[in-house]
């Protein structure tokens, strides 16, 4: 059944409401369709496609030397990323200054291929002068900006490798105390570059009740020094167990978490992941052993593709724009003028219109100088005219003159030429 609507189009026809109605001030006619039309397939195009192309994800992993970063990584992908330490040759020292070091792995999970590099930063913190030890970190991630923004401006833009650092996994040591200067420090100089997601490393030396007084200190130091870490983007019209998931997770931040990346076996004869002790064991995928779930729901399950949206939407954009204002590029802001079409069709009319008057007056400028080119021409022409017809006037008159002067002699018998009928008669003398 057709039922008509306000605008009186049958429902399911497709109408095309002028672009002037997509501004804000016209309401959205929301419209049901009467048969299948088939974009509701668009979310599994992007999938199929997503699938085919792959995805790229880069993490970096700040903290102090022996603070379990490697493991974490390791846990986190469930690969080992990370060689074993005791595989290293040993002329694989600590570097003088913090190193930057990406390591890059493709990985697949039911058909999904993931392109992950994690970039570590040896030496952070391990020098007895540690001030200037955030400086290698954010230039290596502002130098990152700046390969992308250099393929961007690429004529062809075909091949974007992205190597922007995605999300910074910042190991914080499990002291129980509160932030350490360098800790505020480091995201301090950071927070604007990427997106910070602190850590608490080796949670379990930590009795429950540290780890909760050690995440509020962190917390409140992160508020005062004005800190912006990564937080789980809500939207709206979201589902009740979204937003509990969000809300779940953001109440973990600065997650407290064990890493390991071998199995051990419980008291109750199950092979976990884990770290054993006389006591009993952490299990790493246990959420009431630690937050190691939750963080891996952050950044991978979850919030991997936000990580992702936000690197390239805010914090590189904000870069993108310091980065060229700096360099004296200005926006022209005209360019974002909202533009009414009908408004913008009456303005191109109106300049029509004016072009073709400024071009009528010129011709007719132009007929003008023609004519009077010509006119001066007729005139000057008359004047020659005249002047030669007064010319002839004048020398037929005097031909006449003469003419009649020799009437005159003839007929009064006098000689034509006196002077030489005297010669001849002097010739007959002789
Ligand atoms: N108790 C405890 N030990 C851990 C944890 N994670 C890692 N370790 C141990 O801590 C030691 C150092 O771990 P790594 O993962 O190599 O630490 P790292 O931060 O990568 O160290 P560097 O490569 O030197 O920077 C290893 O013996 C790990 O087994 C944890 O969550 N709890």
């Amino acid at each position: 059944m057709a039922d008509l609507y306000s605008n009186g189009y049958p429902n399911g026809t497709s109408t095309t409401h002028s672009l002037a109605q997509s501004n804000a001030t016209m309401p959205v006619i929301r419209k049901k369709l009467a048969g299948y039309v088939g974009f509701a397939n668009l979310p599994n195009q992007v999938h199929r496609k997503s699938v085919r192309k792959g995805f790229q994800f880069t993490a970096m992993v700040v903290g102090e030397s022996g603070l379990g970063k490697s493991t974490l990584i390791n846990t986190l992908f469930n690969t080992p990323l990370y060689p074993p330490k005791d595989s290293l040759p040993p002329s694989a020292e600590r570097p003088k200054t913090v190193a930057i070091e990406s390591i890059g792995a493709d990985i697949e999970e039911n058909g999904v291929r993931l392109h992950l590099t994690v970039v570590d930063t040896p030496g952070f913190g391990d020098f007895v002068n540690n001030d200037e030890s955030w400086r290698p970190i954010v230039e290596n991630i502002e130098s990152r900006f700046d390969s992308y923004l250099e393929q961007e401006n690429r004529v062809n833009r075909q091949k974007i490798v992205d190597n922007r650092v995605h999300a910074c996994l910042y190991f914080i040591q499990p002291t129980g105390h509160s932030l350490k200067q360098i800790d505020i420090e480091f995201m301090r100089r950071l927070h604007t570059r990427v997106n910070l997601i602190p850590i608490i490393a080796k949670a379990d030396t930590l009795t429950d009740e540290e780890v909760r007084d050690f995440k509020a200190r962190i917390l409140a130091d992160i508020a005062y020094h004005k800190i912006h870490i990564f937080q789980a983007p809500t939207y709206e019209n979201e589902d009740e167990e979204t937003l509990a998931e969000a809300a779940e997770i953001a109440s973990k931040i600065p997650f407290a978490v064990v890493g390991s990346d071998s199995l051990v076996e419980t008291a109750d004869g199950r092979e976990v992941r884990g770290r054993a002790y006389p006591w009993g064991v952490v299990e790493v995928d246990n959420e009431d052993h630690c937050d190691f779930v939750k963080l891996r729901q952050m950044l991978v399950r979850t919030y991997m593709e936000e990580l992702r949206e936000y690197t390239n939407d805010v914090l590189y954009e904000n870069w993108r724009t310091e980065k060229l204002l700096s360099m004296g590029v200005a926006q022209d802001s005209s360019v974002f003028r909202e533009i009414n079409p009908s408004a913008k069709i009456q303005e191109e009319r109106i300049m029509h219109e004016a072009k073709l008057a400024k071009m009528e007056a010129e011709m007719k400028m132009v007929f003008q100088q023609k004519v009077q080119e010509k006119e001066s021409k007729l005139k000057q022409s008359e004047e020659e005219l005249y002047s030669r017809h007064k010319e002839m006037k004048d020398a037929l008159e005097k031909q006449r003159g003469d003419l009649e002067e020799k009437k005159r002699r003839i007929e009064s018998g006098r000689p034509l030429t006196p002077e030489k009928n005297a010669t001849k008669n002097r010739r007959f003398l002789r």
